[in-house]
């Protein structure tokens, strides 16, 4: 595919808008859930379609794409030519492919951003072979769908406090943007990564419980979907500690310590802290393949 076919003019640094907005170009290399996911995510924050660019493996992929959001499809080194940022969205698996591909063809004025899980800066870095390349990692949610994603950045060796604030630009408009020191991603994609697969488990688990009380099934899903949304949004406004609002609940006596029993009875706590020791130790194997 040529820059022509994509009716899209080469990457420009930062070029003020009308109204002093900063007018950069975003290429999303290898769009499936997260990337597609981000990528509306830009456009429901009033970035121009003209200014993001997706790739994809399948040529029925990146079509969906286009038509779905009117964003333009290239090749993932024409993507490297004409976009400012690179946000890398493939699988860790797929990621030194893609890196091979894409070294010859990434100028050292780019950004890259990659938001596979495991995968180091230096990692990125060192297979793309750019000397002085700012690379930043994010591990950012699924909630980005619904824009309440977290989304934790850190800095490679060359990116600068700007490079930073661009990957934010990018991610507060879907939710929540800390930045950690990279030693910490790998807990952090333990945490916050992996962390909504962990309340649908629970949520499954408490509409089974329901359905063994009795409970219809939509009845059960209904009660309890609406329980976690109030529970989240509690810990989310309150700024309460979870002991001090789990503790409200807990009448003297009552049915949620029988419940809370049988939770330590069957070792929730302990097996919420291996599951998440077990979920950092294959982030750090990712890298290695
Ligand atoms: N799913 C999740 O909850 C989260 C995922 N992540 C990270 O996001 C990344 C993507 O995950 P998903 O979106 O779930 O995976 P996905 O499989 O839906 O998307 C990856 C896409 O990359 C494409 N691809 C692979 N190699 C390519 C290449 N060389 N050129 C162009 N396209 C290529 C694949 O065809 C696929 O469509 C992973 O690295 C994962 O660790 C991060 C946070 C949360
Ligand atoms: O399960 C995974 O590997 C990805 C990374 C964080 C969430 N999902």
């Amino acid at each position: 595919m040529t820059s022509q076919s994509t009716g899209i003019a080469p990457a420009h640094d930062g070029t003020a808008e009308p109204g002093g907005v900063q007018h950069q170009r975003v290429a999303v290399l290898g769009a499936g859930k997260m990337g597609e996911a981000l990528v509306s995510g830009m456009l429901r924050a009033g970035k121009p379609a003209a200014d993001v660019l997706i790739t994809a493996r399948r040529a029925e992929r990146a079509r969906e794409l286009t038509e779905r959001y009117g964003v333009a499809a290239a090749s993932n080194a024409q993507a490297a030519k004409e976009a400012d940022t690179l946000i890398l969205t493939v699988k860790p698996q797929d990621m030194a492919a893609l890196l091979e591909e894409l070294a010859p063809h990434v100028p050292s004025d780019r950004l890259v951003i990659s938001g596979a899980a495991g995968i180091t800066t230096a990692f990125v870095a060192q297979r793309l072979g750019v000397p002085g390349l700012p690379v930043v990692r994010v591990m950012t949610n699924t909630p980005v769908l619904v824009d309440e994603a977290m989304s934790a950045i850190s800095a490679g060796a060359h990116a600068t406090d700007e490079h930073l604030r661009r990957a934010e630009e990018i991610f507060r408009p879907v939710g929540k943007t800390v930045r950690v020191p990279e030693s910490q991603q790998d807990a952090v994609t333990a945490l916050s990564g992996s962390g909504p697969a962990y309340f649908y488990f629970l949520v499954e688990a408490m509409i089974d419980a329901g359905i063994l009380l009795g409970l219809p099934r939509a009845t059960a899903h209904e009660l309890i979907v609406q329980s976690a949304i109030g529970a989240a949004v509690m810990l989310r406004d309150s700024g309460e500690h979870p002991v001090k609002l789990r503790e409200a609940v807990t009448s003297p006596a009552g049915t949620t310590i029988s419940a809370i029993r049988e939770l330590e009875r069957h070792g929730v706590r302990a097996a919420l802290l291996a599951a998440l020791e077990a979920a950092r130790d294959r982030s750090r194997e990712l890298a290695s393949g």
